[in-house]
């Protein structure tokens, strides 16, 4: 399936105050946002499918495509996207799960290339932390926007960590085809303010570069 995933926000209930996650999501589609993936670590499969059918409900008509963390239950059942990593569902796998009319990515670490069932299952890889994060404390280290170039480019590149809009520009001009943001906008007092300041500033790089 062919995802826009100019600006991608990732979840996290730890960020956000007292704000409900409906209205951050809400407010940051206003804004500008394209693709949400529901993360939420350590929540139990029955928790990650009351969260993803109320995000289903705000996303309802706006044509922004929800997927979900690691879960293929989860994606399954509701019929969402997934995104994996490296200890994650097999992406090949889940395409034969979910069938052709979800989003499905990959985090694709340490420069590893895609294998050719890999490629054909997967919509984007995701390559980071590019700057430092402190969102995900097993990121490791910042690799760079010399990774996004280095990552097999064979799918759409989505660069995550540690993104605001002036580094939204430079990954873009490095060659990701969008950012994927966790704080920058679920942390942000505006988050439709925050996310209009990243998909304004990914648009702008993609302009210059075409
Ligand atoms: C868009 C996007 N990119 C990277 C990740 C990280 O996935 P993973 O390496 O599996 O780590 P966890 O998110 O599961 O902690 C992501 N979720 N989304
Ligand atoms: C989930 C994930 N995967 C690699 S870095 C990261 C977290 C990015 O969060 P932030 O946008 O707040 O730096
Ligand atoms: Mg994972």
């Amino acid at each position: 399936m062919t995802a826009d995933l100019r600006v991608y926000l990732v979840t996290d209930p730890a960020l956000g105050g007292e704000r409900p996650l409906e209205a951050t999501v809400e407010a940051a589609v206003v804004g500008g946002v394209t693709a949400v993936q529901l993360r939420h670590k350590g929540a139990s499969p029955s928790e990650l499918f009351v969260e993803a059918r109320r995000l289903l409900q705000v996303l309802d008509g706006t044509g922004v495509p929800l997927l979900v963390n690691d879960s293929l239950p989860v994606a399954t059942e509701l019929g969402l996207g997934l995104h994996v990593g490296r200890a994650d569902p097999d992406p090949v796998l889940a395409r034969q799960v979910l069938g052709r009319d979800v989003v499905i990515g990959m985090s694709l670490y340490g420069g590893r290339r895609l294998a050719d069932d890999e490629r054909s299952a997967l919509d984007y890889t995701a390559v980071g932390p590019v700057w430092a994060t402190s969102t995900k404390s097993d990121a490791g280290g910042a690799v760079g926007t010399g990774a996004i170039g280095a990552t097999d480019r064979s799918r759409p590149v989505v660069a995550i960590g540690g993104i605001d809009p002036d580094r939204a520009r430079q990954a873009v001009a490095a060659g990701a085809s969008g950012v994927a943001v966790v704080s920058a906008v679920m942390a942000a007092a505006d988050p439709r303010a925050a996310a209009a300041a990243l998909r304004a500033a990914v648009d702008e790089a993609l302009a210059a570069r075409s």
